[in-house]
């Protein structure tokens, strides 16, 4: 089917010159998010795909499914506050999540905030909360169109009222109250010409700490930390647990941040600059504060240790010689978390082999008292403060939704009971299984893979397969529950297939490292061989393949298009990152370089031109022609603006033009989204709901009732 692709105009004078080697750029003109051009080329696309996935015959069925199996009630674990405990809790298809409070764990609950009455479409969201040490006062961050700006608002708990000031001009914010309830540590960034509303693209720079002081205007605000010689730094800032100190950790892209900590008892009045003393002092590792016993903190890092370890850093005397190592580096577990619990313990989180271990450590001696139950899946909730007696953490699996569990140290032996677990009507997950398989990379390299579809379907190659992958910035793809997933295994014989490939951290800094800079092609050959092998196991076939990422994964999935354009039915390219020559030049791109490098830099231009999905399209012939594919994107997304999904269809659907290309390449510009957080439940449905129709459209697939 011949596709009217829109006709974008080429400016054949953008060229640009990278260490010698002259770039044409020639949908430039494309990155001007606000030109009328720009405009009616986003329309002119939507025009051709949305009659496409609308003439879909199963998209009501699509539909019906995703919405029934999706409409299950979602909790969060509970958190105790002052005296009072709060949860999370979607009855199962609210757009947002809302906020209930309780006056005891088996209390009435009563909402606290309901972020669906702040808008119509329910495009306010919740992003980033504190509550101060005596949970009288809630700081809370809304977000607008799945844009990263975030206000700032303060409300008094037992009145629910606001207070009248609100905080502007947020991003990437760490906030933190002083012990005293009074105020509140926060990032912002100044103002700048210009909308800010997370459809500009303006780089996000000089961005400074601040301290507020509850119930003043903004404009009170005093600038504690700035580094203005540094303007591409974000500030982080955490009050310790005792109160006494503050720590500042500034990083300046995605890895590795120094450390310096301010004294608050010798600085009590906040009414200006903080002296800070440094502790580290070369961005070359993570440190995350945990707690601190007096002088004593416990950082989590991986200096010197790729899967993490915990040290105790003494801030009376903080030369690295001085530290000591808590709990040591695990020889294959990843120690991806630790929180402080009961005073004198450590609830520590490890990643092995992508499957998640939850343990009890004496605090003192980093000793393991306990390794609590786990089935095969993933923690992916956690609630406990070092003077709380209990926690509550959240199982979930590829085959169950939630389980919540509540341990209590008030009493030995520490027992976890299920405090709630939830079910997700229509779905026996005794139909399903999911297994963990290795396979060999290009180089060698074993990759873990999970697989899960339904029990007892032939390995004959006739099953459609859809393999998501991320591969990057050190993150763990692990097993979760998804009732997008779930309708493409019922309805349609589904293998979902999740390679955790490189780039990612499933194995600490040593994965990251061998996916990233000039290792970058390792991710996509992991992905590659991830098809070859489903391929190979008769799991499925090349036509009835579908990949999918999102962001990074967006170009993963482009870059794997471009190479082996054979060995896919179909492409779901997200958000994806795609001019890899200019993604430094907006908004937090220059956060990036830490995993791709920057074509500022000569080495890395030359590594990057070699993958960069819009700067290697192919040519379609009569024997190899692109997987059908959807590109899509949001008008509002400011992580990875939208200009990167704009000018590579632009340049895919040029290159398509007059050949033997048949297949799709269609891209869905949505409008008030963005990079995915925050993404209100109709629009989430609409989305995937359109994403299985293009897969079912594009590779003939029947929906099975
Ligand atoms: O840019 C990132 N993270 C990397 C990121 O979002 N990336 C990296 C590549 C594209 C995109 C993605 O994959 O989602 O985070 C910015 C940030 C957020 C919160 C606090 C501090 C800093």
């Amino acid at each position: 089917m011949a596709f009217p692709y829109p006709e974008a105009r080429r400016d054949d004078s953008v060229i640009d010159d990278y260490h010698g080697t002259k770039i044409a750029d020639p949908y430039r003109w494309l990155e001007d998010p606000d030109s009328n051009e720009t405009k009616e080329f986003i329309d002119a696309e939507n025009r051709i795909t949305r009659p496409y996935l609308d003439a879909c015959p199963v998209k009501g069925n699509i539909n019906q499914r995703l919405t029934e199996l999706w409409n299950y009630p979602k909790y969060s674990c509970p958190f105790r506050r002052g005296n009072r405990y709060f949860f999370f809790k979607n009855t199962g298809l609210q757009n947002q999540n809302v906020l209930y409070v309780q006056d005891s764990l088996d209390g009435e609950p009563r909402v606290f905030l309901d972020p669906n009455t702040l808008s119509e479409d329910g495009t306010i969201a919740l992003s980033g909360s504190r509550f101060t040490e005596d949970g009288n006062t809630f700081a809370y961050g809304l977000s607008a169109s799945g844009s990263d700006w975030i206000t700032i608002h303060l409300k008094d708990v037992a009145t629910g009222e606001d207070y009248p000031e609100v905080l502007e001009k947020v991003k990437f914010a760490s906030m933190s109250w002083t012990k005293d309830n009074k105020g509140l540590f926060y990032s912002r960034y100044p103002d700048q010409a210009g909308k800010t509303d997370g459809s500009e693209t303006e780089v996000n720079r000089d961005q400074k700490l601040c301290y507020h002081r509850l119930n003043t205007p903004q404009a009170d605000d005093v600038i504690v930390v700035e580094f203005p010689e540094e303007p591409l730094w974000r500030i982080g800032a955490e009050v310790t647990d005792c109160g006494k100190y503050l720590i500042v950790s500034p990083v300046k892209d995605c890895r590795d941040n120094l450390l310096f900590y301010a004294d608050l008892t010798k600085q009590p009045e906040l009414n200006g600059k903080l002296h800070l003393t440094q502790i580290v002092h070369k961005f070359e590792a993570d440190y995350e504060y945990i707690t601190n016993e007096g002088s004593v903190c416990i950082f989590r890092t991986n200096k010197n240790a790729p899967n993490y370890r915990l040290i105790k850093i003494d801030l009376h005397n903080p030369t690295e010689n001085n530290w000591e190592t808590l709990i040591p580096e695990h020889p294959s577990d990843v120690l991806d978390w630790a929180s402080a619990v009961d005073n004198d313990k450590l609830v520590i989180h490890y990643v092995r082999d992508v499957k998640s271990v939850l343990q009890l450590h004496d605090m003192k001696s980093g000793k393991l008292l306990q390794t609590f139950p786990l089935d095969v899946g993933s923690v992916v909730g956690f609630s406990g403060k070092k003077e709380q007696s209990e926690i509550f953490y959240h199982f979930m699996s590829f085959l169950s939704p939630g389980v919540i569990y509540h341990v209590n140290f008030t009493n030995q032996p520490y027992v976890p009971t299920v405090f709630r677990e939830v079910k997700v009507k229509g779905f026996d997950a005794s139909q399903y299984e999911a297994k963990q398989i290795f396979y060999t990379s290009k180089d060698g390299t074993k990759v873990p893979m999970f697989i899960v579809s339904k029990k007892g379907l032939q390995q004959d190659g006739s099953n459609p397969a859809l393999i998501y992958g991320y591969g990057g910035f050190n993150i763990n793809i692990q097993p979760s529950f998804s009732v997008t997933r779930l309708v493409f295994m019922q309805h349609f014989n589904g293998v979902v297939a999740i390679p955790n490939i490189r780039g990612g951290g499933e194995y600490g800094e040593r994965w990251h490292n061998a996916g990233r800079l000039l290792n970058k092609q390792n991710v996509f050959d992991d992905f590659q061989a991830a098809a070859e092998y489903l391929i190979k196991e008769k799991y499925t076939r090349p036509s009835l393949i579908t990949i999918q990422g999102g962001s990074n994964g967006g170009l993963l999935v482009a870059a794997c298009i471009n190479q082996r354009p054979d060995l896919y039915g179909a492409a779901i390219v997200q958000v994806g990152v795609l001019d890899m020559l200019r993604f430094q030049k907006f908004t937090i791109g220059h956060a990036w370089v830490s995993d791709y490098g920057s074509s500022d830099n000569k080495t890395q231009f030359e590594y990057l031109l070699r993958y960069s999905p819009l700067h290697n399209i192919q040519t379609p012939t009569r024997d190899i022609q692109y997987p059908a594919t959807l590109v899509l994107t949001a008008d509002h997304d400011d992580r990875v603006v939208p200009l990167h999904s704009l000018k590579f269809i632009a340049a895919l659907q040029h290159a398509a033009r007059h050949t033997p290309q048949e297949h799709p390449l269609l891209a869905r510009v949505d409008t008030k989204a963005g990079h995915g957080g925050g993404k209100p439940t109709a629009k989430i449905i609409d989305e995937h709901t359109d994403i299985l129709c293009f897969m079912s459209q594009a590779l003939g697939l029947e929906f099975i009732k």
